[in-house]
């Protein structure tokens, strides 16, 4: 089941009202089938890291697909009425939303791809008026789930191939908040998640072991091993820690030995509270003296990449990972901070006029254009991230400006090979993209951070990766940005 049909009929309204309200002013000054090429992009890796991993596309063609006010939405926009009791919307307007279908060109970076700041995430072309509704849910959609992805990447990274179950339902944003993170989570690395909708919506593995309140059911803690093994001969995991950690592993071991008797084996024991490294490093000493070298260890409590990586150094035996709030919330950073700018406008010549919006710090300055991004590789890594306008090309041999210094430029010789990062999504409406399962994205993270060296993934001040702008590209911008500060200037002389 996909995103639309999780909701109502239709998700038109799933913007801010000022998207609508500007659409109705483009209406009204017959602009809005005006063609405008808008980016979405970030400015800044989260949790201070080097990358961030692009996800949530799938939802958001989705929801290109059925973008169409129905009958519902038309009628509740009728019913809006500003401060002066006035309807807020003309009948004409509504009347265009309810007919309008639509045929923009989107082209986008596929989920799962290494990427950074500056760069289009995803670009869409085509009437003014769609392009501005639709900023607001592709921002929410793609914020949230490269947030996460990111996150759940950073988790497995420092789990250093231990696995690791995604366990946050409970403590997310709410249920969809929920779902969309687990499928992140996903695409992040973790091997399943707790979320059993998620199992059935996405096909992800669902996983658990059992609650406190299992063992607090019954007289015994032994007791509620043997019971719980009775009903899962093959998939038990018992949590341990409930009483007394040890004597918890203890009692595991007691009841271990009977389902051997019996023909089956223990799964593993969780642990999910105390000193993790000490319980695991002692625990693993009882299961293994006791003949269960093959039981695993799972840790979960308010754990994250820091965290693991720790208990790591401090030589604890977990193997597997159970991790809620720190990952579903991304709770050291809340929020992605994409943003969807205008960069370019067609005027009624048909020639694009390029747009930017200044700003103080002229790495704010948006970037005009139609912008794609080109990726260069060396010897199986990655070098560099160039991007440059569709309408300008590129110079040979390719020439990028340096990101913090213009005075320094990068030349990309023959001996780098390259590939442009935004595919073709929709052509006129029409969806050209056929997506990859859940899987096939999953892999492609993997394969994408092994493109980037370690000094890019580290936690702490990792290497910034360079992204900049193609020689051409860059003296455009710049040409741009002096001839609009001229004209404010001027303007505030007169
Ligand atoms: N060896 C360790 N090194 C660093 N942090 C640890 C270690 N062991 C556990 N932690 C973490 O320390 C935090 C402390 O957990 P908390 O205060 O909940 O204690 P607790 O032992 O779980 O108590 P409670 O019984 O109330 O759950 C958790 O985030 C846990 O993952
Ligand atoms: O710690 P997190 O990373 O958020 O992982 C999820 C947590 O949810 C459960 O705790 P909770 O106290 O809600 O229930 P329980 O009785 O099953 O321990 C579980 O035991 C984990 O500790
Ligand atoms: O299965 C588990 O152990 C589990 C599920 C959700 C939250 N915490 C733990």
């Amino acid at each position: 089941m996909n995103l639309t049909q999780r909701f109502r009929p239709s998700l038109a309204l799933l913007t801010d009202m000022y998207q609508i309200a500007m659409a109705q002013g483009y209406w009204k000054n017959k602009m809005h089938e005006q063609e405008a090429v808008f980016h979405l992009y970030f400015r800044k890796n989260p949790f201070e890291g080097g990358y961030t991993i692009s996800a949530g596309l799938e939802d958001a063609i989705d929801l290109l697909q059925q973008f169409k006010f129905e009958q519902e939405d038309i009628a509740y926009l009728q019913s809006l009425t500003g401060s002066k009791e006035q309807p807020l919307f003309d009948e004409g307007f509504l009347e265009y939303l309810k007919n309008m279908s639509f045929e923009c060109d989107v082209e986008a970076v596929p989920e799962g791809t290494l990427v950074f700041p500056n760069e289009p995430l995803l670009r869409i072309k085509g009437p003014i008026l769609q392009c501005q509704l639709l900023e607001t849910p592709l921002l929410t959609i793609i914020n949230f789930q490269s947030l996460i992805a990111t996150k759940a990447a950073r988790i497995v990274d420092a789990a250093q191939g231990d696995r690791v179950i995604e366990f946050g339902m409970r403590r997310a944003q709410g249920p969809d908040g929920a779902l969309s993170a687990t499928r992140a989570a996903f695409i992040g690395g973790v091997v399943g998640t707790s979320n059993v909708l998620a199992g059935h919506l996405y096909g992800i593995p669902v996983k658990g072991t059992h609650a406190h309140s299992w063992i607090m059911s019954f007289k015994e803690e032994q007791t509620a091993f043997a019971a719980y093994a009775q009903v899962f001969p093959h998939d038990s995991i018992f949590l341990v820690d409930t009483y007394n950690t040890l004597e918890g592993i203890r009692k595991a071991v007691e009841v271990a030995k009977q389902m051997r008797e019996n023909g089956s084996e223990l799964k593993g024991i969780r642990l999910d509270s105390g000193d993790l490294a000490y319980l695991s490093i002692e625990g693993r000493k009882i299961l293994d003296e006791a003949g269960f070298p093959e039981v695993s260890i799972l840790a979960s409590n308010d754990l994250d990449e820091y965290l693991i990586q720790s208990l790591k150094t401090q030589g604890a035996r977990i193997d597997t990972w159970g991790i809620g709030t720190k990952l579903v919330t991304a709770f050291d950073q809340p929020a992605l901070g994409g943003v969807y700018k205008l960069a370019a406008l067609k005027d009624a010549e048909g020639n694009w006029e390029f747009k930017v919006k200044l700003s103080e710090q002229l790495v704010k300055v948006s970037t005009p254009g139609v912008l794609q991004v080109r990726r260069f590789y060396k010897n199986g890594a990655i070098v560099g991230d160039m991007i440059y306008s569709e309408p300008l090309g590129v110079e040979t041999p390719a020439t990028m400006v340096h990101p913090n210094d213009p005075t320094q430029r990068k030349i990309f010789a023959a001996d780098c090979t390259s590939e442009d990062l935004l595919v073709p999504i929709f052509q006129k409406g029409q969806k050209v993209y056929s997506s990859p399962s859940l899987t096939e994205i999953q892999n492609r993270t993997k394969q994408q951070l092994g493109l980037l060296h370690e000094t890019y993934r580290r936690f702490l001040n990792p290497h910034a990766y360079k992204v900049g702008l193609e020689a051409k590209l860059h003296d455009q911008k710049m040409n741009l940005v002096i001839h609009l500060r001229k004209t404010e200037q001027q303007k505030n002389h007169d």
